[in-house]
């Protein structure tokens, strides 16, 4: 090394999984990073990068910290990809030996990423299912820490997945999904086989995708720690159980919100707006919801991922009609598979929604989560989407599509009684029965937990709080990491 920038500040390259809600909150981080004069190289598909590029003004923000680079990289996916649904699962695991090669090459041919600006990358902060990284990271001596952002609950009902193989309770046997699990420490008073993560419902226990998630979990602790999008009030007692299995859990989040105060605390005239969407915004909905009374809306999205059937849509849609609540509703353009008309809304569906909903192909959600005039949120339970709502206080319907979704539902409705679990189900009489309970039977009660969860995830991230406190060592942490990468 150039011995003069044995003296620059810590160089950190963080390397998401090419999807929203990693790409997401890993952003979030990197600016947290930037913020502390980290100096950051966020590695980033092509694909994810143009999406970026052409959404959001990414790049924009980013040029206030000068020691921040976006880096490229295929991400091995087949160009015919549509990117979303159960799919997505099984060309990421093929995608991965594409992957790790290009991973490889690249610390190889630039010195660790070095330049001018920025000394040889001094720490690793990859996803926590890309276990190449930590062989890469090893052969090179650089330390490497796990962000997996899912929630501590989801992470540890993946962890225990080889004690449920091995007490026979995975795979299962016979059609009953209400059978109580017992072989996950911290959750056995509360889970069913169908709250385990969706991939344990495969039948197989050498199937590619559970041996894949459980793999990748269990070589957790090869990392130095690990960092979760998450608060110690929420998920203390699973926090507890993941710490014996590795001591250095970071829980720095809501990560979004986090962001936020350290924002305004740096520079507080400026309130900071900050999408990493790769879908355009659309802000119309805004001006909407300032039109409707308080808490009167229910709020409807599916993440980026969950594909439904037209069938499914039309049971939603009717449910939501029925209810007789406002409504607004995210349709990505590519949410609705199968049939003939893929993806299109039907045009009735469009006409008697405008009585009392709005459809916007992708919304500016957190903005959305925020507003007076949102009461509830049906949610597929992607861990982002459950901690933005948490933290703006906003009680949910759960119906979980798929992987980590299963857990967090559960614990979003028996645990933390933050809302309502109808997964396996889609029927539109449920669906209403669900919104008229929620926002109006048994609302004072949701409106209470959701509130009392709320202050607890500010107070987190507020100065001094668990979350603020680990973020500090965090980059304490790596700064030191960076001195010792010096001797
Ligand atoms: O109209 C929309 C809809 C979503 N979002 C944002 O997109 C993100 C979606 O993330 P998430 O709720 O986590 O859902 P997925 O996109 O489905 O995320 C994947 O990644 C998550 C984190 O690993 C997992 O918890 C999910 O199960 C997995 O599907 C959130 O930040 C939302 O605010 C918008 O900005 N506008
Ligand atoms: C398709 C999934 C593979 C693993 C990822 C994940 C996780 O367990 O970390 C959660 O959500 C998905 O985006 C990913």
């Amino acid at each position: 090394m150039d011995h003069s920038q044995e003296t620059l500040p810590p160089h950190v390259l963080i390397f998401p999984l090419p999807a929203q809600g990693h790409v997401n909150s890993m952003l979030k981080l990197a600016e947290l990073l930037c913020l502390a004069g980290v100096h950051v190289t966020f590695l980033v598909s092509d694909h994810i990068h143009d999406r970026l590029l052409r959404h959001t003004d990414v790049h924009k923000r980013f040029e206030h910290y000068c020691q921040f680079r976006f880096q490229r990289i295929s991400d091995g996916f087949p160009v015919e990809s549509s990117r979303s649904g159960s799919d997505f699962l099984t060309e990421l695991v093929d995608s991965l030996t594409v992957v790790k090669p290009l991973f490889r090459d690249l610390f190889v041919r630039s010195n660790r990423l070095s330049s001018k600006l920025n000394r040889p990358v001094t720490c690793i902060i990859a996803d926590g299912v890309l276990s190449f990284a930590i062989d890469v990271a090893e052969e090179m001596g650089i330390p490497i820490i796990y962000f997996r952002t899912i929630s501590a609950c989801a992470f540890w009902a993946y962890f225990c997945i080889p004690q449920l193989i091995e007490s026979g309770e995975l795979p299962f046997k016979g059609n009953d999904l209400d059978v109580p699990i017992q072989s996950i420490p911290g959750m056995e008073a509360f889970l069913r086989r169908r709250d385990l993560p969706g991939i344990c419902r495969v039948g197989d226990s050498s199937n590619h995708g559970l041996q894949f998630l459980s793999i990748e979990t269990r070589a957790t602790p090869r990392a130095r720690a690990v960092i979760l999008n998450t608060f110690e009030d929420l998920e203390g007692p699973i926090l507890s159980h993941i710490r014996t299995q590795m001591p250095n859990v970071y829980t720095i989040g809501p990560l979004h919100a986090h962001l936020k105060t350290r924002l305004v605390a740096t520079a507080p005239l400026t309130v900071p707006t900050s999408s990493n969407s790769i879908w355009e915004e659309d802000r119309s909905c805004m001006t909407w919801l300032d039109a409707q009374p308080s808490q009167s809306v229910i709020y409807v999205s599916f993440g980026s991922l969950t594909i439904i059937t037209r069938p499914q849509l039309m049971e939603f849609w009717h449910g939501l009609v029925n209810s007789g609540k406002r409504f607004l509703w995210v349709i990505r353009p590519d949410l609705v598979t199968g049939g003939d008309a893929e993806g299109q809304i039907p045009t009735e569906l469009l006409e008697t929604t405008k009585e009392r909903g709005y459809i916007v192909g992708w919304a500016p959600q957190e903005d959305v989560l925020n507003h007076e005039a949102i009461g509830s949120f049906l949610t597929h339970s992607g861990w982002n989407s459950t901690l933005e709502s948490i933290i703006a206080g906003v009680p949910m319907i759960c119906w979980p599509y798929f992987i980590d979704q299963q857990v967090n539902s559960r614990f979003v409705g028996e645990v933390w009684r933050l809302g309502m679990d109808i997964k396996d189900t889609c029927d539109r009489v449920i669906v209403e029965t669900m919104i008229r309970d929620l926002m109006e039977v048994r609302k004072s009660d949701f409106v209470h937990s959701a509130n009392r969860m709320a202050e607890l995830a500010r107070n987190a991230i507020g100065e001094g709080g668990s979350s603020y406190c680990n973020l500090d060592r965090l980059i304490e942490d790596l700064k030191l990491m960076s001195v010792q990468s010096r001797t």
